[in-house]
C-alpha cells in the first residue's frame, strides 16, 4: 500500500505586484499586475507504507507547500495526487482521519482547557471507541512520560512539554501516516531524544509512515533512511542518507600522530600508485588525504604500519550537515 503518490505535483501562487506612488496606486486600482511563483513545480514522489523520509530544503524551497497540498489545505494548481488512497483536498472528511500532522508553530491542543480535555475532545472528533482510546493513551502518556502534564492547560506547558503532548494528540487515532514540521526545533537534548524513541517505536510496531520536515539534520540521521530533497520547487536528490554521503564525501582526512619524526618520502613511496596525499603538519603529524570514498583507512594502513610506528590516529569524517550545506550552496543536481 502507498501512502503518497505524487505525479507532477505543481502549485503556483499569484502575486500582486504594486506600483510606486500615488499615480501607481491609481494604476493597481484599474489593472492589477501580477507575477507567477511555481512554489512547487512537478514533482514525482512515492512513498510507502511505513517508510520515513525526510523532506528537506532551504528556506522557499517549497517544502510547506508541498505539506499544505499532502495535508489538503490547499488545492494543487496541476498533477495528479492520493494520500493514503484519497484526493486529500476534495475527500478531506474522510481524509483527515487517515493522517496525523504535528505542525511545530501551531497547536492542535485547546490552549486554555487542561491537556487531557483536548486529548478527550478529539477523541470524540476521531470517534476512537473507548478501550482504544484507553490502551493507545496509557501507552504514549508512559512513553512520552507525560502523566503530570494531564491537568495543566496548554498555555502552561514548556515548549518540550507541549511538543510530547501534540504528538500524542496527532496519534489518538493512530493515523497510518504522520507529517511532522520541525518536532524538535528548540528542544533539549533529552526530550528529542525521547521523542525520537517513541517515533520509531510507533513506526515498528503500527507500521507508521513518517514525512519529516526539519533543518535539524540530527533528526534525519536518528529517524530516517531516505531523504527527498528540494530545491525552487524541484526535486534534486531522492535516495538513501547513506548514498547522499557517498556521492558527496569526496574522501576523508585521516590524522597522524608518529613515534618518530616523519619520512614523508618513506610514506609516499610505500603507498604509490594509491588515490591518495599525503601532507606533512608538523614534525611527527602527518594527514593523509583518502582521495576516493571507496578506499578504506585499513588498506592504506597494511602499508604502512610495519614500517612506522603510530603513536595515534584519527579519522575526521564529514558530517551530514556539511554534505546538506555543501548541496545547497553548490545547487548542485543529483536526482
Ligand atoms: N500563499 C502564498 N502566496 C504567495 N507565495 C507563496 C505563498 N506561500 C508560499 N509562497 C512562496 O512559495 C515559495 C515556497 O514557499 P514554502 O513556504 O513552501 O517554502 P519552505 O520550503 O516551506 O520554506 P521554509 O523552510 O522557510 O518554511 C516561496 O517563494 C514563498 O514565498
Amino acid at each position: 500500500m502507498r501512502s503518497i503518490e505524487a505525479r507532477g505535483l505543481t502549485k503556483e501562487f499569484k502575486v500582486y505586484q504594486s506600483r510606486p506612488g500615488l499615480k501607481g496606486a491609481f494604476r493597481d486600482l484599474l489593472n492589477r499586475q501580477y507575477r507567477t511563483i511555481r512554489a512547487v513545480d512537478a514533482i514525482d514522489l512515492t512513498i510507502e507504507q511505513g517508510e520515513m523520509v525526510a523532506y528537506i530544503g532551504e528556506n522557499g524551497a517549497g517544502k510547506s507547500t508541498t505539506i499544505k497540498m499532502l495535508t489538503g489545505i490547499l488545492q494543487p494548481t496541476a498533477g495528479e495526487l492520493k494520500v493514503n488512497g484519497f484526493d486529500p483536498h476534495r475527500e478531506r472528511e474522510k481524509f483527515v482521519k487517515t493522517i496525523g500532522v504535528v505542525f511545530g508553530q501551531r497547536s492542535q491542543l485547546w490552549w486554555d482547557i487542561a491537556v487531557q480535555e483536548s486529548f478527550r475532545l478529539l477523541k470524540q472528533v476521531y470517534q476512537v471507541p473507548d478501550a482504544d482510546y484507553k490502551q493507545r493513551l496509557d501507552r504514549m502518556i508512559e512513553v512520552l512520560d507525560i502523566g503530570e502534564l494531564l491537568d495543566q492547560p496548554v498555555r502552561k506547558l514548556s515548549l518540550g512539554q507541549r511538543m510530547r503532548c501534540e504528538l500524542v494528540a496527532a496519534l489518538i487515532h493512530q493515523p497510518k501516516l504522520l507529517f511532522l514540521d520541525e518536532p524538535t526545533i528548540g528542544l533539549d537534548v533529552l526530550v528529542k531524544e525521547n521523542i525520537r524513541v517513541f517515533l520509531r517505536e510507533i513506526n515498528r510496531e503500527f507500521g507508521t509512515t513518517v514525512l519529516l520536515t526539519t533543518h535539524d539534520i540530527s533528526d534525519i540521521e536518528a529517524l530516517c533512511s531516505r531523504v527527498v530533497m528540494l530545491d525552487q520547487g524541484k526535486v534534486i536528490y531522492d535516495g538513501g542518507l547513506q548514498e547522499l554521503r557517498r556521492n558527496w564525501v569526496k574522501g576523508k582526512k585521516v590524522h597522524f600522530e608518529l613515534a618518530r619524526e616523519v619520512d614523508m618520502s618513506e610514506l609516499e613511496a610505500r603507498t604509490a600508485g594509491m588515490p591518495l596525499r599525503w601532507e606533512r603538519k608538523g614534525e611527527r603529524q602527518v594527514v593523509l588525504h583518502l582521495e576516493q570514498p571507496d578506499l578504506a583507512v585499513s588498506d592504506v594502513l597494511a602499508q604502512i604500519v610495519q614500517h612506522v610506528h603510530i603513536v595515534e590516529m584519527q579519522i575526521e569524517e564529514v558530517s551530514t550537515e556539511e554534505i546538506v550545506r555543501k548541496i545547497y550552496q553548490e545547487g548542485m543536481t543529483l536526482a
